[in-house]
């Protein structure tokens, strides 16, 4: 197993002042927009985001974070509140102070991959309003998606096999601001590998 780092912190941290001007150049009505974060680096970074935003907009713009646990279409199988220690860690959800009734969503994640998580995470905002529309900030789309979504706003785009992984890492959660490719140990000859 070996780890190249793609982004590092200064990287990230232009990164995310880029996303929050697309953000701020696509919301000409800015009392519409509202900040959520999923669980647990896509919190972080909508926490980033939304401080970035309020600076820019000077407004404080309404933040969000939901945990998707419970929504996802794989609970049966990865398990979930704790009967599997390999089940998903479940988080508490902070929407209900959030007005998500006719507002402009944007949703934000660390990493874009099968689409699947963007998938419960709609699901689950939806238990709270009817947005007058979703939009996705993602800091990598690593690609393979199994779903029809795209993102929005995109930090990097990163090309990568199914056999490696994207490792996000925040200060707030990690010690330290970094992003890396994981490569893993497939045999050369697979093509998914490649
Ligand atoms: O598009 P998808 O296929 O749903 O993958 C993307 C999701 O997967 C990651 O979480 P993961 O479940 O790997 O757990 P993590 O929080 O430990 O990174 C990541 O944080 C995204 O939320
Ligand atoms: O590579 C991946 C895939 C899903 N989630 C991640 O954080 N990284």
């Amino acid at each position: 197993m070996s780890e190249t780092t793609v982004l590092d912190g200064d990287d990230l941290s232009r990164t995310l002042a880029r996303i929050a001007h697309e953000i701020v150049e696509r919301h000409p009505d800015p009392s519409e927009l509202v900040v959520v974060g999923i669980h647990t680096r896509g919190a972080v970074l909508a926490a980033r985001l939304q401080r970035r935003l309020s600076e820019l907009l000077d407004r404080e713009v309404p933040l969000g974070d939901l945990d998707i646990a419970f929504y996802r279409d794989d609970l049966a199988t990865r398990g979930a509140g704790g009967a599997d220690p390999a089940g998903p860690v479940i988080h508490a959800t902070h929407l209900d102070a959030v007005p998500v009734e006719g507002a402009s969503v944007v949703l934000v994640d660390d990493v874009l991959y099968t689409g699947r998580t963007i998938r419960s995470a709609i699901e689950a905002i939806f238990d709270y309003g009817r947005p007058g529309r979703v939009q996705l900030a993602v800091l990598v789309d690593r690609g393979h998606r199994e779903l029809p979504f795209r993102a929005d706003y995109v930090g990097k785009n990163l090309p990568t096999a199914t056999a490696e992984r994207v490792n996000v890492r925040l200060e707030e959660v990690d010690g330290r601001d970094e992003v890396a490719i994981e490569r893993g140990d497939a045999h050369p000859d697979d093509p998914e590998a490649r």
